[in-house]
């Protein structure tokens, strides 16, 4: 549903230049809610900005839903009208809400009808229906000031789907909201994701959006997507940074044995969906007559989908466990044999 190739973004100020966007390439497939994160600079913001080209890029292409919106940017009058009519179908949620103090809250989410020309009664019939859909029916005749910050991204939602986009861009949603106003913004986002059949991108410094809302996600790192994948994939692969990020073991998986302990290997399981119902731990101890240290274990809800992970630890050599460890993998668990000098998988 979105796509960009090779997208760069270069800022020159001077004989200063911050290559903002470094080739960037990223997927969005439609009907799922991608988020992109990364810490500040990374470069998020200036890659949302350049999806709808609220931003122009340096180089490479956007394409959202099937139409390449680069190729529409030159200066000529239709190339113009065409992206105006583009954008129109490519919302845009902003941290700070973005709202018109002087005006209601109907008549906010009623702006971008205005911009297109619909008459006054269509314009409110519309509007009305929005504010409904956001769950703010009761409010269309107060002004922002009057609107707790949830509220007021709530109508930021409504005006952004005024003009029945197929893409939501989502820029920090609720980076300026308190834990729990996050959380109903959140749900929100789903909901309308799955009523509306959506595609949402957002960017996000915290992983606890990723971890509650997304389907997929990209982690970017001074300019450039570092890794992208479903978090279902990237949750399966021993070496993903947003898979550890999502789900940090952290220090408590960790030990060093002591010297007259022998060898051992330590393994990361990872399970999703059914397969944390079954005992495999006691099931492989009693199957294979050894003993086995747990050193660490979490479970969370990723993407509304049980996730958990294990960190244990084995006697023997990576060699001597080759059984015992393919007798996991048989059980559709994901494992992975760390290192055991610095606990990254081998
Ligand atoms: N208009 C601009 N002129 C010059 N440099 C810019 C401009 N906008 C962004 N940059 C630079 O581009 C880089 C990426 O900025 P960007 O705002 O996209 O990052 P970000 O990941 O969104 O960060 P944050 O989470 O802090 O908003 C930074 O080094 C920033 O200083």
């Amino acid at each position: 549903m979105i796509t960009t190739k090779g997208l760069t973004k270069v800022y020159r100020s001077g004989d200063r230049e911050v290559r903002a966007l470094d080739d960037v390439d990223l997927h969005v497939r439609q009907g799922e809610v991608f988020g992109v994160v990364g810490t500040s600079g990374a470069g998020k913001s200036t890659l949302i900005r350049c999806v709808n080209l609220l931003e122009r890029p340096t180089s490479g292409t956007v394409t959202v839903d099937g139409l390449e919106l680069t190729a529409l940017s030159g200066g000529r009058e239709r190339a113009g009208r065409e992206l105006r009519e583009a954008r129109q179908r490519i919302g845009m949620v902003f941290q700070h809400f973005n709202l018109l103090s002087s005006r209601t809250v109907q008549q906010n989410v009623e702006l971008p009808l205005e911009i297109i020309g619909l008459d006054r009664r269509e314009r409110r019939r519309k509007a009305a229906e929005l504010l409904d859909l956001v769950g703010l029916a009761d409010k269309a005749r107060q002004y922002p000031d009057q609107l707790s910050g949830g509220q007021k991204q709530r109508v930021g939602i409504a005006r952004a789907l005024a003009g029945d986009p197929k893409v939501l861009l989502s820029d920090e949603a609720t980076s300026a909201l308190d834990p729990e106003t996050t959380r109903s913004i959140l749900k929100l986002l789903r909901e309308l994701n799955q009523q509306l059949g959506l595609t949402v991108l957002l960017i996000t410094h915290e992983m606890d959006v990723i971890k509650s809302v997304c389907d997929s996600a990209a982690l970017m790192r001074g300019g450039r997507v570092v890794e992208s994948g479903r978090l279902t994939d990237l949750l399966a692969d021993g070496h993903s940074r947003i898979a550890r990020d999502l789900f940090p073991l952290g220090d408590l998986g960790t030990r060093t044995a002591a010297p007259e302990e022998g060898e051992h290997t330590v393994l990361e399981i990872t399970f999703q969906g059914d397969a944390p119902a079954q005992p495999f731990v006691s099931q492989l101890a009693r199957t294979y007559q050894i003993d086995i240290n747990i050193l660490g274990a979490a479970v969370e809800t990723i993407a509304g989908r049980l996730v958990g992970r294990m960190r244990v630890e084995l006697p023997g050599s990576h060699t001597d466990n080759v059984v015992p460890i393919g007798y996991l993998r048989q059980q559709g668990l994901q494992v992975d044999v760390l290192d055991p000098s610095n606990g990254a998988a081998a």
